[in-house]
């Protein structure tokens, strides 16, 4: 998995030469992906479904095959795999399969958000062009048997590829935020051209696609350590040419990948991205458990940002469990969620995690740290305290014996933190 863009000296807030700097060393494992797929032929069973599928052979999976081809399905099953362990937590991660990825079970990330909430998810247009263009243009026609072998080696090209031109959407922020009068205007007037035209730098453009030719040439060269035999009558300085003249991969098609697919896709995603920046953000209730039609239709009703929440779940709750001032200080938003009859004040916070997590039908109000130890709950509202609300709790230390403590300086901060924190709804996950 390629890291993230860094922050110019841990600053916490991304430059436009930060990003600029990553999407320069993703050219490398881009390069290096394709590389890797062009080593294979064609294939294209390992994309077809149905008839003429790998699957044919297989009869286990020959209903399976009906649905999926085997790159889909090896894909699916990447994602799903990596979605749970926590992906797709990241903002510049965006799954292929968005309809069924699985919620992580690790907590939810607490650093800010970089981007405006988005829903933008380019991979259906990234994995069209991929099969229709790419790999026709960098593998041999025909058949050589490794499936495999090639679908893993597409799936590091695409989660790649996908990665590249979804970084579109932090460096639209960037420039927003550089010149957010300009773009302001520009947004508000729905000028689609006039955003492309502001954003587009041709020298940034022209560099990089200098640079993606040198580096395929480079490092797509075939390199032995046997000196190949000169042919008769050649001199030194043919045979070294000759030598150097042999690539993996034609140094012209990831240049070209790059000029039209992958950089028109990135400025795609700037442009759109700007269309909805200043759009208020709604919540949309929809019928849950997640995975639901209803989700499949309110994201394709709803793409722009809107957050979707998972709405069944609430009817089936018949008791709200938690330290009875959380209650009290949640009081507003349990309203709203017709929650304030089912109330039921327990000792603490943690108690109410617990219970909730063994009662399928119950609900908590629960800190993030109960969270973390409780990984079947499953959360339904973040900030249930209310926008702006800070509670504070006082922590007394006491002692048999007169001792002076010396504290941690940081410790008063952290405390604070801690206690003015936003209070979450959880549901056991099994909540139906
Ligand atoms: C990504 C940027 O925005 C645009 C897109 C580019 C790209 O996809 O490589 C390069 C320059 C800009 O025209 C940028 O300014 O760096």
């Amino acid at each position: 998995m390629a890291a993230t863009a860094a922050t110019a000296a841990g600053s916490g807030e991304l430059s436009l030469q930060d990003l600029r700097d990553y999407l320069l060393r993703l050219e490398e494992t881009i390069i290096f992906a394709l590389i890797e797929r062009a080593h294979f032929a064609r294939n294209d069973r390992i994309y077809r479904r149905g008839e003429g599928s790998v699957w044919e052979a297989s009869s286990t999976h020959s209903a399976l095959g009906q649905q999926y081809s085997f790159l889909e399905y090896f894909l699916r099953e990447t994602e799903r795999i990596q979605a749970l362990l926590g992906r797709y937590n990241a903002e510049d991660e965006n799954p292929f399969f968005p309809a069924l990825t699985p919620s992580s079970f690790l907590p939810p990330r607490s650093s800010a958000n970089f981007l405006k909430p988005n829903r933008i998810n380019y991979n259906a247009k990234v994995l069209d062009q991929y099969l229709n263009e790419i790999v026709p243009s960098i593998c041999a026609a025909g058949d050589d048997g490794h499936y495999g072998s090639s679908a893993d080696a597409d799936i590091i090209c695409l989660q790649a590829i996908s990665k590249r031109v979804h970084y579109g959407k932090q460096v639209a922020e960037v420039k927003f935020r550089e010149q957010r009068e300009a773009y302001t205007q520009l947004i508000r007037a729905r000028d689609t051209d006039g955003l492309m035209r502001l954003l587009t730098n041709q020298a940034v453009e022209d560099r990089l696609l200098r640079r993606v030719r040198l580096k395929a040439a480079t490092y797509g060269q075939e390199i032995s350590d046997v000196p190949r035999p000169a042919p008769p009558n050649s001199t030194a300085t043919d045979a070294a040419s000759a030598a150097a003249t042999a690539f993996k991969i034609d140094p012209d098609l990831p240049e070209r990948i790059y000029r039209e697919l992958l950089i028109p896709l990135t400025k795609d995603i700037e442009v759109e991205y700007l269309l909805q920046r200043l759009d208020e953000q709604c919540t949309v209730a929809y019928l849950g458990p997640p995975g639901t039609h209803c989700l499949r239709a309110a994201q394709a009703c709803f793409s722009q940002g809107e957050d979707l929440l998972a709405c069944d779940s609430i009817d089936n709750i018949t008791k709200v469990y938690s330290h009875a001032n959380v209650l009290v200080e949640c009081q507003a938003l349990l309203a709203d969620m017709n929650l304030s009859d089912k109330c039921v004040p327990v000792a603490s916070t943690a108690e109410g995690a617990q219970r909730a997590a063994e009662d399928p039908h119950a609900a908590a109000l629960v800190s993030e740290l109960a969270l973390e130890m409780h990984p079947d709950l499953r959360v339904l509202r973040h900030d249930m305290q209310g926008a702006g609300a800070e509670n504070r709790t006082r922590f007394l230390i006491i002692s048999r014996h007169l001792q002076l403590y010396v504290f941690r300086p940081s410790a008063a901060e952290q405390l604070y933190s801690l206690t003015s924190h936003s209070c979450s709804a959880a549901v056991h996950i099994g909540c139906a």
